[in-house]
C-alpha cells in the first residue's frame, strides 16, 4: 500500500503521520486518509468529519470554521488537525503530490467561451508537432490517452489521478480548460502552469458567482495565483476585458503574448474571408505576415486557434511549425460542427453555444459562410444562470431568420418556464417542447441555401429531465430528421 507523510505532501504539522489516501467525501474515506473538510454551497463539509474519524482518517484538513464546527469530536480523536486558511489551495497542492506526477508542458485556458476550442486545438496543434499530447475539460480528456470526466475542471482528486495516469500513459504536454468554479475553488492550484489563455469574458455563471465582478476575479485567479511566475499569458486583446487581463498580467510581471485584429496585438489578424469550408487567414507575427488556412467553421473559431497557437509558442513551439499545423485542424465536436447536409445542400450544424454572447457569435459567424436565410435551435440549460435566458432569446432573434426556441437540461426546473423565459427575448419564435420535434421542424425548413444551427448542446449525448438523463444526441437527430425528410429511411 502506498503511504506517504504529511510532510511529504507539504503539509506541516503537529505530528508527521504518515497516510494511505485523500478524500474529500467522507463516505469514500478509508482508514490512514487524510478527509478534507471544506465549506461548501450547501453545507460545510466539516459536518461530516464525524464520520470521516469513524471510518479511519489519519488527519483531517480544514478552515477555521471546521474546526470549530468539529470541535468535539476532533477532540476525542486522535487524527492530525492541519487548519488552513484557504483549504481547497492547500489540499490541491497536497494531492498533486500524492499523485506524485503531472506532465512536464501543462497550459490552461479561461473564459466564458472558447475553453474547449482552444484546449483542444492546442493538443492537435501540439500532436502535429509529434508531441504526446492531451486536452482536459469537458469532452473528457482527449488525444494520447482519454478517460470522461464529469466536469470542465475536476475536483483536485481527479485531476490528478487523470494527470498521473496520463502520465504513466507517455504523455508530456497538457492543455486544460480552467472553468470559473474551477479557479474559485482552487481544483487546479496544484498543477504546474507554464502558459495561461485568455478569450473572452461575458455573462454566465450568475447563479454561482452572483456578480460580474466576482466571476471575473475568479477567472482571474488563473493568472494572479495559478500561472508559474515565470509564465506566460496569452490574451484575447480584442475583448473589452483583454486589456484589464493584460494590466493585471504586467503587475505580476509576466511575459505576455496579444492576439487578435488591434493593431498593438503581438499576434495580429490583418484580413479574414469565411467560405463554405472553413475560413483564410492573413496574420502577422513578429513583423512577417503570412495566409493560413483553417478548414473550421465559425469566425470564432479564428480567434480561438490563434490563441491556441500563441499558446503553444508561449511553451516553446517553433512559431513556423506552429502556424503550419493550423491548416490540419479539424472541428472540435460539438463546437460548429457539420451534422447533415440535406439533398438541396442546406446545411445543418450543432454547436455548444449556451450564452447570449455565444448563440450572437455562432449564429452571426455562419451568417458569413452561407446565402441562404438562417434558422436557429435553442433553449437554455435548468438549475443555472436564469438571467441569462432573455438575453440568448434576445441574441438569438438578432441573427437569425427563424429562431425555434426548445428544451436543454430542464434539470429540476419546469421546463416551459425556461422556455418562456428564453421567448421573452424572441416572442416571435416558435415554442417547440420537445427537442426531436423542433430540430425535424427546423430542418424541414431549409431550402437551398440555407443553414440550420441546433445550439446548446454540442457533444452532450444525454437531454437532463429532473434526475433522468436520457439519451440525446444533436447530431444525430440532424441526421434522422434529414433523412426522414428526404427519404432516405
Ligand atoms: C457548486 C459547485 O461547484 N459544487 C462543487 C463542490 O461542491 P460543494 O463543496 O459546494 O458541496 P456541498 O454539497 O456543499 O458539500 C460540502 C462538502 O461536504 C462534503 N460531503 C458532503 C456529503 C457527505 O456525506 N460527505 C461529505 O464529505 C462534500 O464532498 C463537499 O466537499 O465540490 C464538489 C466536490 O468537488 C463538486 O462535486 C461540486 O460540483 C457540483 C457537482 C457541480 O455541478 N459543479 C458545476 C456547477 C461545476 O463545477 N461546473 C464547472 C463549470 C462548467 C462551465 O464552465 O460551464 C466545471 O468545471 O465543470
Ligand atoms: N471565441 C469565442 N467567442 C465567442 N463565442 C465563442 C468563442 N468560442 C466559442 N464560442 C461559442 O461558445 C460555444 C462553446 O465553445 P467551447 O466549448 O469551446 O467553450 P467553453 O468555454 O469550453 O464552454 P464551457 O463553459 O461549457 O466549458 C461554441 O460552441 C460557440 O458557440
Ligand atoms: N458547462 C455548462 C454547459 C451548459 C450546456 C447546456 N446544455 C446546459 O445544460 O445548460 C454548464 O454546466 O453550465
Ligand atoms: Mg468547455
Amino acid at each position: 500500500m502506498t503511504t506517504k507523510t504529511l510532510s511529504q505532501l507539504g503539509l506541516t504539522a503537529a505530528r508527521d503521520v504518515a497516510i494511505t489516501g485523500v478524500a474529500l467525501d467522507s463516505r469514500v474515506v478509508e482508514a490512514g486518509f487524510l478527509f478534507a473538510a471544506f465549506a461548501g454551497a450547501h453545507v460545510h463539509g466539516a459536518n461530516f468529519i464525524q464520520y470521516a474519524l469513524r471510518q479511519g482518517a489519519a488527519a483531517i484538513l480544514t478552515d477555521p470554521m471546521g474546526a470549530e464546527i468539529a470541535k468535539e469530536e476532533l477532540a476525542a480523536s486522535e487524527a492530525v488537525l492541519i487548519i488552513a486558511d484557504e483549504p481547497r489551495q492547500t489540499f490541491a497542492r497536497a494531492t498533486s503530490l500524492w499523485f506524485g506526477a503531472q506532465p512536464e508542458t501543462m497550459v490552461a485556458v479561461t473564459g466564458t467561451n472558447g475553453k474547449t476550442s482552444v484546449a483542444t486545438f492546442v493538443r492537435m496543434i501540439w500532436e502535429e508537432m509529434g508531441k504526446p499530447a492531451v486536452n482536459l475539460g469537458t469532452t473528457g480528456v482527449e488525444g494520447h490517452w482519454t478517460a470522461p470526466l464529469a466536469h470542465t475542471t475536476p475536483d483536485p482528486i481527479t485531476l490528478h489521478a487523470a494527470l498521473a495516469e496520463a502520465t504513466q500513459n507517455g504523455v508530456t504536454y497538457a492543455a486544460m480548460e480552467a472553468s470559473s468554479h474551477g479557479l474559485d475553488q482552487h481544483r487546479l492550484d496544484g498543477c504546474h502552469i507554464k502558459v495561461a489563455g485568455f478569450t473572452n469574458f461575458t455573462q454566465d455563471h450568475l447563479d454561482y458567482h452572483e456578480t460580474f465582478e466576482a466571476y471575473f476575479a475568479a477567472k482571474m485567479g488563473l493568472f494572479e495565483r495559478v500561472l508559474v511566475e515565470d509564465g506566460t499569458a496569452v490574451i484575447n486583446i480584442d475583448d473589452a476585458m483583454g486589456p484589464r487581463v493584460k494590466q493585471l498580467c504586467v503587475a505580476r510581471d509576466l511575459k505576455v503574448i496579444t492576439v487578435g485584429k488591434a493593431e498593438d496585438a503581438d499576434l495580429r489578424i490583418l484580413d479574414h474571408r469565411l467560405d463554405a469550408t472553413g475560413q483564410t487567414l492573413r496574420i502577422a507575427w513578429q513583423g512577417k505576415a503570412r495566409t493560413l488556412r483553417l478548414n473550421v467553421m465559425g469566425q470564432f473559431q479564428a480567434e480561438n486557434a490563434l490563441v491556441a497557437a500563441g499558446m503553444v509558442i508561449a511553451a516553446a513551439g517553433a512559431a513556423d511549425e506552429v502556424f503550419d499545423s493550423l491548416a490540419h485542424l479539424k472541428t472540435v465536436r460539438g463546437r460548429m460542427e457539420l451534422a447533415a447536409t440535406r439533398q438541396n445542400g442546406a446545411a445543418v450544424f450543432v454547436d455548444y453555444a449556451h450564452t447570449p454572447d455565444a448563440v450572437r457569435s455562432a449564429i452571426a459567424s455562419l451568417r458569413g459562410h452561407i446565402i441562404g436565410k438562417l434558422v436557429a435551435v435553442i433553449g437554455a440549460g435548468g438549475d443555472r444562470d436564469s438571467t441569462k435566458r432573455p438575453l440568448m432569446g434576445a441574441a438569438a432573434a438578432a441573427t437569425a431568420d427563424v429562431v425555434i426556441v426548445t428544451d436543454d437540461n430542464p434539470r429540476s426546473e419546469d421546463p416551459a418556464a425556461i422556455r418562456a423565459a428564453v421567448m421573452e427575448g424572441c416572442p416571435d419564435a416558435i415554442n417547440v417542447a420537445d427537442r426531436a420535434e423542433a430540430i425535424l421542424r427546423a430542418v424541414d425548413m431549409l431550402e437551398e441555401g440555407d443553414a440550420l444551427l441546433i445550439a446548446g448542446k454540442g457533444h452532450e449525448t444525454g437531454q437532463i429531465i429532473g434526475a433522468d438523463v436520457l439519451p440525446f444526441d444533436d447530431v444525430e437527430q440532424a441526421s434522422i430528421s434529414v433523412a426522414a425528410l428526404d427519404g432516405m429511411m
